[in-house]
């Protein structure tokens, strides 16, 4: 399988360099040629199979001969063995409308586990027998932060440097990354500086030669295409239990970067039979705004008690206006340049007609997201986290055929984000045994001013040289 640049320019690459790349050299995000396709008779074969081996399975026309199937499967073992439930990813049932799929069973209890267990195991692999170090760059607004720690710590030819806006993580998130302390782990807060300043940094870095010219930079953020990929997974799990290919099934996901989402569309051009998508926004509304009327223009973060949506710059967007704007990624190019310049573009005729086929969108304010957290607890004995909320607030308001099922994505434990919860259920939820003792744990994290000055310098201090790319 090749992969091409959004933005057109780029040389087209296998998976294993897309992977080891994150970002095409055009400042455009990888995308597969073509969508490889599953016949409804394939889906159907796929009923009943255990997670490792459906992912493997889904995963595998993306991969191509960058590794053989056998290996895959032990890749996906591995990263899907240290997950707290045995079924990975399990669907459970609000109601005979309302399903939920917990994405949060993974080591940091949120569902970028689900794709980070295994990018960290791909970049290993792919790094074998290279003499290469790849320094990881990447930007969180709370939840990949700690999946990529937990999925790099003390892995020799790596260093993670991760860039977070400082106060604007839960305190759960914040310590998840801080307390990881290994010589590779480099936790970095940004003062005065939001999430999309972070990303805004290391797409910036991305370009950068002082900096690609001495150190392999890669992302682990979901430009990276690896994590989309392990993404689409889930879906095909969540669709096949409720009687896919034969029955369509909408799913409703709490939205930021659009990542999470376009696994959803993937899974869809694959051949899943999705009725639609549902991208669930905070009070940060630029992707409902967008999808609604076709004005894409970023107001400033709001914080909110959702703090891992609290982003205006969806990366992953550009990959859908790419792919339903018909692929045109000269013309892309330069409607992202006036975006990048103006934080303000209008959507094409063709991108809006190519999303709407699929996407419909929702925002829920504070007392919304409140009344989503009651209604699970008080009708189904369910305690959700906030992001999970706006997700379920929009599939309960959805408008959608009486027979289509709608599948709720739960992105995140409740007790990341316990005092949130409490304030809306009355009940705190509880850590986990195994991360139990996290508010006792010692941390380690480096204050900088948001200025990529600050960053890059930081970077280059301690990040450790690289031969360039093979
Ligand atoms: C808990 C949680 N829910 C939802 C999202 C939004 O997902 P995405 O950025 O893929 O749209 C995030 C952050 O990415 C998150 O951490
Ligand atoms: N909400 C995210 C923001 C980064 O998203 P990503 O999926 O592109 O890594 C977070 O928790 O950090």
């Amino acid at each position: 399988m090749d992969y091409v640049s959004t933005r057109g320019s780029a040389q087209r690459q296998d998976f294993r360099s897309v992977t080891l790349a994150g970002l095409a050299s055009d400042g455009g995000l990888y995308v597969p040629r073509e969508w490889p396709q599953f016949s409804a008779d394939e889906i159907a074969a796929m009923a009943g199979l255990p997670y490792a081996e459906l992912a493997a399975k889904v995963m595998q026309p993306f991969v191509g001969d960058c590794l053989t199937p056998e290996r895959l499967l032990e890749l996906t073992t591995k990263a899907y063995g240290r997950f707290a439930h045995k079924a990975v990813t399990p669907l459970t049932q609000f109601d005979e409308k309302q399903w939920l799929l917990e994405l949060f069973h993974g080591p940091t209890l949120a569902f970028k586990d689900v794709a980070l267990q295994l990018l960290g195991l791909l970049f290993e692999e792919f790094l074998t027998g290279s003499d290469q170090h790849l320094t990881i760059v990447g930007a969180t607004s709370g939840d990949t932060g700690s999946a990529a720690i937990d999925a790099v710590a003390g892995r020799e030819k790596i260093d993670i440097f991760m860039l977070h806006p400082k106060g604007r993580v839960s305190e759960v998130q914040r310590r998840q990354m801080t307390s990881v302390i290994a010589p590779n782990v480099h936790n970095i807060a940004l003062t005065d500086a939001s999430f999309d300043d972070a990303q805004a940094m290391v797409k910036r870095m991305f370009a950068d030669t002082d900096m690609t010219g001495r150190f392999r930079i890669t992302a682990v953020n979901s430009i990276n295409w690896a994590r989309l990929m392990a993404q689409v997974v889930y879906y095909f799990a969540a669709a096949i239990q409720l009687g896919a290919p034969n029955r369509k099934v909408a799913f409703s996901v709490p939205t930021g970067n659009f990542g999470d989402v376009f696994a959803g569309y993937v899974a869809a051009k694959m051949g899943l039979p999705v009725e639609k998508l549902i991208v669930a926004t905070n009070v940060n509304d630029i992707l409902h705004r967008a999808l609604s009327t076709g004005d894409y223009s970023a107001h400033g973060v709001t914080p909110t008690e959702a703090p891992s949506m609290d982003i205006q710059v969806s990366s992953n967007f550009e990959r859908l206006l790419f792919d339903a704007g018909g692929r045109d990624g000269a013309a892309l190019a330069e409607q992202m340049k006036g975006f990048e310049a103006s934080k303000a573009m209008q959507l094409t005729n063709a991108q809006r007609e190519g999303a709407a086929a699929l996407f419909t969108s929702m925002r829920a304010d504070a007392d919304e997201m409140h009344a989503a957290m009651r209604w699970a607890y008080e009708n189904c004995g369910k305690v959700i986290d906030p992001h999970t909320a706006i997700g379920l607030h929009a599939a309960l308001s959805a408008d959608l055929p009486a027979d289509v099922p709608v599948v709720t994505l739960a992105t995140a434990d409740a007790a990341k984000f316990a005092p949130a919860v409490e304030s809306a259920i009355g009940v705190s939820p509880t850590l986990p045994p195994r991360i139990a003792d996290l508010m006792d744990r010692e941390e380690a994290c480096t204050d900088l001013p948001g200025t990529y000055e600050a960053v890059a310098s930081f970077v280059a201090d301690n990040a450790t040289e690289s031969p360039a790319a093979a």
